[in-house]
């Protein structure tokens, strides 16, 4: 089974400036794959790659088996692409705009499979509709339907959420779920790390053009979040000078980084020792917000 999007040496310039640096990456069928990085990182170069809508300078991308550049049409027909920016014409309804599109890929017909996608995400009332007279929220939804109109093994969603309401984001979530529990690939780039957090079984992360970080969503957490521990003592009590030398203050409360559980324990054994009583204690949930953050701000590289 070859990979569902393999990425070899790929790297992009424009003009004096390096937006991709000898990236490699594999993506395999069926993954939930996040894609992270700050504002110009390279996120979009390397999704438009994929998609063949740029053309780096080297390396190579294959999706499903077949080259993005030497076999366009085949790995094309394979991916469906929801592009970060809103682009639609203006003189069509919502259907036409679906038809039409289906019709780019040769699929005539296609009703059943449009009405299926136009209920999935909630436009059915709208299926009519002009794209001139939806919101920018629909229009987004119009965006994912037209890159699922040929039912693309791959999907490839480039900031699906920014800009969407609540309720949206969990039609959306919910589709895009069944679709990968049905044998689906789906990549995904956000800057809402909890998204990523809660869909994505694996994540990579760029900054400035290079790939900084590959691994499970649970292994990046396991490696790069501690767990901050909030105590309130009895009055009175003091804390342990080896601890104290570690906590901070915040009124009645103490505040400790802990880097593993297990720390979270010594911390509460020595506590017990020195005869402190705990009046109140929550234990932070590392996330993907402290992992990224780590990463950006680190020379450290984890793939
Ligand atoms: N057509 C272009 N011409 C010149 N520079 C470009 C072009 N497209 C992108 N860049 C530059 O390449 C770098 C990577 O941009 P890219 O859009 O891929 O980043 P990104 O990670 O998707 O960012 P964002 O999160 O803001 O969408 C940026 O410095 C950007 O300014």
């Amino acid at each position: 089974m070859p990979p569902a999007i393999r990425i070899s040496q790929v790297t992009k310039r424009y003009g004096q400036l390096l937006a991709l640096d000898q990236i490699d990456l594999e993506i395999r069928q069926g993954e939930f794959f996040g894609l992270l990085g700050p504002n110009g990182a390279g996120k979009t170069t390397l999704i438009s790659s994929i998609a063949g809508l740029v053309k780096p300078d080297g390396g190579r991308i294959v999706v499903m088996g077949h080259d993005v550049q030497s076999d366009y049409r085949n790995s094309r027909r394979l991916l469906g692409v929801v592009p970060q920016e809103i682009v639609f014409d203006p003189f069509f309804t919502v259907r036409e705009t679906l038809q039409f599109q289906s019709g780019y890929y040769g699929i005539r017909k296609n009703d059943v499979w449009i009405d299926e996608i136009l209920a999935n995400l909630d436009l059915d009332a709208k299926a009519n509709a002009n794209m001139r007279s939806l919101s920018g929220g629909m229009k987004r939804r119009v965006l994912v339907a037209q890159a699922l109109v040929h039912r693309p093994p791959v999907i490839v969603l480039d900031e699906p959420t920014a800009g969407v309401d609540v309720e949206l984001r969990q039609t959306l979530w919910k589709f895009i779920r069944r679709l990968n529990e049905d044998g689906h690939t789906i990549v995904l780039t956000t800057h809402y790390l909890e998204e990523a957090e809660s869909q994505c079984g694996r994540i990579a992360m760029l900054k400035a053009g290079y790939l900084i970080a590959l691994d499970s969503t649970s292994a990046l957490l396991r490696r790069f979040s501690s767990h901050l521990l909030s105590l309130r003592l009895r009055p009175g009590d003091v804390l342990p000078e080896r601890i104290a030398q570690h906590a901070r203050q915040n009124g009645t409360q103490w505040q400790l980084q802990c880097e593993h559980i297990e720390e979270v324990e010594n911390v509460l054994a020595e506590l017990r020792a020195a005869g402190c009583v705990i009046e109140d204690m929550e234990i932070g949930k590392p996330d993907l917000e402290d992992v990224f953050v780590k990463l950006m701000h680190s020379g450290e590289v984890v793939t």
